[in-house]
This record gives C-alpha cells, structure tokens and sequence, in this order.
C-alpha cells in the first residue's frame, strides 16, 4: 500500500528584499518523512517561530511549491502539474485546519452556508436536504448538530465551537489527512483540550492521518504519535513523540523541552488545559 505523504528530500528557499538588498531564506532544508497509509497517526512537526513549520504544512498543502524534493500524496507527485480534476481529488483528499478560527469565516456569510457548499462541491449533494444530512453527519463526528449551527454568523460562536465546526467542514470531503496549523493556539484554554482530544478521536474512529503543526510541546506531547522537531528549517530530532520528549537527544530539543514541558511531561495535559 502507498504512503498517505512521502516527504522526498524537500527544501523551499525564499528571496526577499530589494534589489540591491536581496537575500536568500532557507525556509526548509532537505526534510524527509513518510506516513504509511496503514497506521493512521498524529504527526507532530514542532518548533520554534520561523522554524519552517508553515512552509512544510503550505507545500504539503499545496500551496506553496519546494524549490527541491519531491511531495507525494498516495503516490501522486503534487510537485507535478495537474489538471483541474486531479487538484479537486487532491483537495478532497488533503484537507487544512488553520489556525484562527475567526479568520477561517467571514463574519457576514452563516456558517452553515460554509458546510452545504463544501458538501455540493466535494460530495456532489445538489438539494439541501443532502446538503443538511452530510453538514450534520460531519457536525456529529465533532460533537455538534446542525441545529446548533444553523443560521448562525461567526460572532455568535466561541472560538472553541468555529475551530470545531472548521474540522467539520474539513471531514465533509472525507479526506485521509489533515494538516491542522497551530489549531488550538487561539483557543481558550478551557476549550483546548476538547479540540485536542478531537484530533486524536478522528485518528481512532475514522482513521485519518493528522499533521499538527505546533510550537507547543505539552500538546505534542500529549497527542502525538511521533514528531520531528524543527530548527532554521532543519530536522534535528525525530522519532516516537513521547520517547523523543522524555529523553531529547539534541541540545536544541533539550532546551525546548526544558522551557515548556514540565520537569514531568506526563502531567503535560495540566498545561494544555491551562
Ligand atoms: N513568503 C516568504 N517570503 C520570504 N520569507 C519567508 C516567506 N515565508 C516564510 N519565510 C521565512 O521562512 C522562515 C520560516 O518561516 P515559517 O513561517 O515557515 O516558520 P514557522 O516555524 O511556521 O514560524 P511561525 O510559527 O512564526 O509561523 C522564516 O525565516 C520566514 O521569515
């Protein structure tokens, strides 16, 4: 069977500045993972602000294109162009989770409206009753129901509710892997453990893969099933999350432990819930 990602030697450069003061960023240097289409986990890519988190989840995404390497998704080369159709399946298949909620929904279009389109676009449900079904379907799998959503607009939800109800509209295409960007750093800390146990349920009930892009090891710890941690673009330590983080080997990771995690990580789940 196929991996679900094969990340391929990849690297992404940047040129920023001017003319006369331009330079190169090494965004991301020569990483390289795989997930295996048979063992559904969360993979956690950590580290620090302007690791190259982002841009690995962006070129995952589709995004942003790598300046070297190769990405396949189930054996497909999205480095490669495709066709119109090829891109939809894709998108079907690889689905994001950001990491504002708010920013996620207009504030002037209902939130329900949000879930029928993706179903009419990525499920073919033309009438509304069909559209409803599958919007309610996906809003159960996250602990809501339509009714609860119905008619309503972005400000009258909490941040814990949105961010719920965008992993709803991400599992209405019924993709394989999700790559969630820092998606609990702007919820309340009363709420994040609800989202977090959300990311490991999905893996559990209906096996999809989960890239958590985060520069919170508590949550890492606590959710992950292996990790890479990340620095100036490189990969310096992976393996199983909870062995890497109970005994980092790299002093990078060390020092990124011993900031955030308890001298105890086993007790990382106290931090999460703030
Ligand atoms: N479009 C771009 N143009 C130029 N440089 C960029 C661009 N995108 C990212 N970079 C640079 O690449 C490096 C990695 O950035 P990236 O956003 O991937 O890191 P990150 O780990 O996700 O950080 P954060 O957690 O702050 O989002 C940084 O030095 C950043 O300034």
């Amino acid at each position: 069977m196929s991996a679900v990602l094969e990340i391929d030697d990849v690297s992404k450069r940047f040129r920023s500045g001017g003319l006369l003061s331009a330079r190169t960023v090494e965004a991301v240097k020569n990483v390289s993972f795989t997930l295996e289409a048979d063992r559904p986990e969360v993979f956690a890519i950590v580290g620090q602000s302007g690791s190259g988190k982002s841009t690995l989840a962006n070129m995952i995404l589709g995004s942003e294109m790598p300046s070297a390497g190769r990405i396949r998704v189930h054996g497909e080369d999205i480095t490669d162009a495709r066709s119109a159709r090829q891109r939809i399946d894709f998108m079907r298949r690889v689905q994001p989770i950001f990491q504002n909620p708010f920013e996620a929904f207009n504030p002037l279009t209902r939130i329900d409206s949000y879930l029928f389109s993706t179903a009419r676009r990525f499920r073919d449900a033309t009438g509304a009753k069909a559209q409803e079904a599958l919007a309610d379907e996906a809003l159960q799998l996250v602990g809501l129901t339509i009714e609860e959503v119905r008619g309503r607009y972005s400000h009258e939800l909490s941040g814990g509710q949105l961010q719920r109800i965008a992993v709803a509209r991400a599992l209405i295409p019924q993709p394989d892997l999700i790559v969630a960007d820092e998606p609990v750093s702007m919820v309340d800390a009363s709420l994040r453990m609800s989202i977090v146990n959300l990311f490991k349920d999905l893996r559990d009930r209906l096996g999809v893969t989960i890239v958590y892009i985060t520069h919170d090891l508590a949550t890492a710890y606590y959710i992950a099933d292996r990790l890479i941690i990340m620095k100036s673009g490189e990969i310096v330590e992976q393996g199983p999350a909870k062995a890497v983080l109970d005994d980092p080997q790299h002093p990078y990771s060390r020092a990124l432990r011993d900031a955030i995690l308890p001298p105890d990580p086993r007790r990382a789940h106290e931090i999460i819930a703030g």
